[in-house]
C-alpha cells in the first residue's frame, strides 16, 4: 500500500534529522515540504512569530488544536520551561501516529501530552481529566472553521485567565473570518494582527493574536 504524505514526511526526519534535537526536526520538515511536497505546516516564517509569542507569553501550560505532523508541537516545546507542558489535540488517527512519532524522535515527549479526539469533545475535558486550571497560551491551527466556536468553547469552559492568549494560523489563507470578527469585536480580547506568508509559498497569510482580558 503506498505509503502517505506525511508517511513520507517522518520517514524523510528519520533519516536526516538529529534524533533528541528539536531544531533540527522543525528545519528537516521545512526543507522537505519546501523541496519536495507541500505540506500544511506552520513553516519558518510564521513560525517565527509563533516563537517570539511563545518566548512572551513563556506558557506553563499551553495548548494547540491541530497537531497534523507535530511540527508546531515540536516548535513550540522546545521553547517550554521546565515542568511546563503542552497538549495537542489531533482528530486524526493517522496524523497522531505521525506526530507521536515526531514528537518522540525530537526529543519531547516529556512535554508533550497528544490528545486524541475532536477539540469540541476534549476542550470540556481538560479540566478534569487533564488537570487543566486554565491556559496560558493556545496555538488554533485546525478547522478554520472551529477557531471561533472553539474559542467560545473555552471561554464557557473557564480554561482563560486574564492575559491568556491565543495565536491563530491561517487568518488569511484559508481564512477564518468568523474568528476574526468574533475576536476584533469582542470586549473580552485584545487584537493584534501579523502579516506574513503561508508556508513554503509566495502567498499572503497571517497570524491573529487575541489576548483574553476577563
Ligand atoms: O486546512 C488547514 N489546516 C487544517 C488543519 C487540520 C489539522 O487538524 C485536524 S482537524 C481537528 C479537528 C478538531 N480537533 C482537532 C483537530 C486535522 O486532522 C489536521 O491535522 C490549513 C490549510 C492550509 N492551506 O494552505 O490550504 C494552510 C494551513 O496552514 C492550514 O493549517
Ligand atoms: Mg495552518
Amino acid at each position: 500500500m503506498n505509503q502517505s504524505k506525511e508517511q513520507r514526511i517522518l520517514n524523510f526526519v528519520l533519516q536526516n534529522a538529529v534524533r533528541g534535537d528539536p531544531c533540527s526536526v522543525v528545519d528537516t520538515i521545512d526543507k522537505y515540504c519546501s523541496q519536495k511536497e507541500w505540506a500544511m505546516n506552520v513553516g519558518n516564517e510564521k513560525g517565527e512569530i509563533l516563537d517570539k509569542t511563545v518566548e512572551e507569553v513563556n506558557p506553563s501550560v499551553a495548548l494547540e488544536l491541530g497537531t497534523y505532523c507535530g511540527y508546531s508541537a515540536v516548535r513550540i516545546s522546545r521553547l517550554l520551561k521546565a515542568g511546563a507542558r503542552l497538549l495537542t489535540v489531533e482528530f486524526n488517527p493517522e496524523f497522531a501516529a505521525i506526530a507521536k512519532q515526531m514528537i518522540e524522535f525530537a526529543g519531547v515527549q516529556d512535554k508533550v501530552k497528544l490528545l486524541e479526539g475532536p477539540s469540541e469533545e476534549i476542550i470540556p475535558q481538560l479540566k478534569k481529566k487533564y488537570e487543566v486550571d486554565t491556559l496560558d497560551f493556545v496555538f488554533l491551527d485546525h478547522w478554520k472553521d472551529r477557531y471561533r466556536p472553539d474559542t467560545i468553547l473555552l471561554q464557557e469552559c473557564n480554561l482563560l485567565r486574564k492575559g491568556s492568549v491565543l495565536l491563530a494560523d491561517n487568518v488569511i489563507f484559508p481564512g477564518a473570518p468568523d474568528f476574526l470578527d468574533y475576536v476584533r469585536k469582542s470586549p473580552h480580547f485584545q487584537c493584534t494582527y501579523y502579516p506574513s506568508h503561508l508556508e513554503y509559498m509566495q502567498v499572503e497569510d497571517a497570524m491573529e493574536k487575541a489576548v483574553f482580558l476577563g
